[in-house]
């Protein structure tokens, strides 16, 4: 043989032979989870990107089964959708870290913060901002939520039969942002000229696109390539971020010489997200830097998703009239008055909105505005319930999109739109993990409750003002994963006031 050919030979086995030998613990792994025999071999997955993460997460989990291995070009991950695994890594203290592959992208758009941050110094952090979310703080911001809805019925007063819905999307950003700039910050942004609503809501999107291009199209991970990449088809995309941490610097200024928000709205700046921070650097707990970029990261958790998911609930009554009417007669049964939707929200009205916090629930399920998202094993390999062992090192992706289409837990008819999922009869028996739109367990969303109000009081009001219809069918929707969920397409939708609500 020619000895050549031999030298090749002996370097391929060697190199094959330390692959096998670095990667045991995933092969010891792959035994009892599904995996795809020539990646392990190659040690390479296919590279994914932002239109392609859904469908390959249910092929995959189709082909392998709800819990199995897979790589994303050379980065091993380990990827579930089934609840009993999903508890076992959520409510693990092994698991509270961020692997690089999911969070790259935001590490590089945002910085460190709390949606980042890693291990103790995380714990000490959440533990700041905390309070900024209890029970009494929610009450005050109910009231701005409640006065700032009439800028979005400013808005969709003008809209009739859309071509395409996108508009909605793009009002429904400019709401939140207007809602998170006055919860966290104490500023009413329409009666400042510091901040360009509009022009910031196009920013946000551009900068999604940024982030999971960052993290899911992984060459981007080589640090030559994304240099290459922010000096050019980056170039401005993070805009968004240096923006919002002016704003939030020069707020700090403001509160720190003893000034009170200029918001009608906010009666003490005690009461805002910013406070927390504000206090810390009192106390010299937290170093300016990071005051500024954890209230960034809490501002761009708050707005995104929440105004994703106004817009599916929004699409989800246009294509199921007849659930529409019920939490239309739901809300009209709980403010009978013909107000327009113009009506106070109290705490005790939305525990009365049963039908639609069902309506809700269920358009978070097949749309959950955060699809995947990762964690890392630290401290010691993790022993799931069943059996197989996550070693210590792996990247975790926990596909929320998966487990909420999963027929194992929501039965043959999962892919189909039905509140009653979450008739309480209904959900006695269901998984305590079936249903993890905000994440669960040790490290959920900060912002749950605050989301869980401001939607119903929003959804309420729009529900009772506008009636919504469209040609567009579920199955029409494609969706990509820009972080947060995303319509490749965004289908036609008619808007017509209520004929009881007939103001202008
Ligand atoms: C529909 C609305 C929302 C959804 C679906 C949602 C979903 C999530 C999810 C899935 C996570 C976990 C992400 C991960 O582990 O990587 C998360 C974390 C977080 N969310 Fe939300 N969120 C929403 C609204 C909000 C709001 C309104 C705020 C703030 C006002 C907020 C603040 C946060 C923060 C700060 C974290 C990081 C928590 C930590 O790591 O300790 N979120 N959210």
């Amino acid at each position: 043989m020619d000895p050549i050919l031999v030298l090749v030979l002996i370097f391929l086995i060697s190199l094959w032979l330390y692959h096998r030998w670095n990667h045991r613990h995933l092969f010891a792994l792959a035994k009892k989870v599904g995996s795809s025999r020539l990646q392990m071999i190659l040690g390479f997955g296919p590279i994914l990107s932002s239109k392609t993460i859904i469908q390959k997460g249910l092929e995959n989990a189709e082909k392998l089964g709800q819990d199995h291995l897979c790589y994303i070009g050379p980065y091993p991950q380990f990827v579930t959708g089934d609840p009993d695994t999903i508890k076992d890594i959520l409510t693990s203290k092994l698991c509270v870290f961020k692997g690089d592959l999911t969070y790259t992208g935001l590490n590089h758009a945002l910085g460190k913060g709390i949606l980042t941050m890693q291990g103790s110094e995380w714990l000490q952090h959440r533990k700041l901002i905390d309070p900024a979310f209890k029970p009494s703080k929610l009450v005050e911001f109910l009231s701005i939520f409640n006065k700032k809805v009439k800028r979005i019925f400013e808005d969709m007063d003008k809209c009739h039969q859309m071509k395409n819905s996108y508009d909605i999307l793009v009002y429904c950003r400019e709401y939140t942002i207007d809602v998170t700039g006055e919860t966290v910050l104490g500023k009413d942004f329409n009666e400042t000229t510091e901040v360009n609503v509009k022009h910031y809501a196009q920013l946000i999107t551009r900068n999604l696109k940024y982030i999971s291009d960052i993290s899911f199209k992984v060459f981007y991970h080589n640090n030559f390539i994304l240099n290459l990449a922010n000096l050019t088809i980056f170039k401005g995309a993070r805009i968004t971020s240096e923006f919002l941490a002016n704003l939030i610097d020069k707020n700090i200024d403001y509160y720190s010489d003893g000034n009170q928000p200029t918001s009608q709205n906010v009666k003490t700046k005690d009461n805002l997200v910013i406070a927390t921070v504000l206090e810390a650097l009192k106390n010299d707990t937290i170093g300016r830097h990071l005051a500024i970029s954890s209230m960034v990261h809490v501002f761009s958790a708050a707005f995104e998703t929440n105004s994703s998911t106004m817009y599916f609930v929004m699409l989800m009554l246009a294509m199921h009239p007849e659930y529409q009417e019920r939490a239309y007669a739901e809300v009209c049964e709980v403010f009978p008055e013909n107000d327009d939707g113009e009506f106070e929200l109290t705490y005790e009205h939305i525990t009365q909105l049963s039908y639609l916090d069902m309506f809700i629930k269920e358009t978070m399920r097949l749309f959950p505005t955060i699809p995947h998202f990762g964690r890392l094993v630290v401290g010691g390999d993790l022993r799931l319930s069943s059996g197989a062992v996550l070693p210590e090192g792996l990247e975790l992706i926990i596909n929320v999109y998966n487990v909420h289409h999963n027929k194992d837990v929501w039965g043959p008819h999962a892919n189909i739109f039905n509140p009653d999922n979450f008739l309480p009869a209904n959900m006695e028996n269901r998984h305590p993990y079936a249903f993890i739109p905000f994440s669960k367990g040790i490290r959920f969303c900060l912002g749950m409750r605050y989301a869980e109000i401001v939607l119903r009081v929003t959804m309420a009001k729009i529900i009772k003002r506008y009636k919504f219809s469209t040609t567009a069918k579920l199955e029409d929707l494609e969706i990509h994963n820009h972080i947060s969920i995303q319509l490749k397409e965004h289908p036609p939708l008619t808007i017509e006031r209520r004929a009881n609500s007939n103001k202008i």
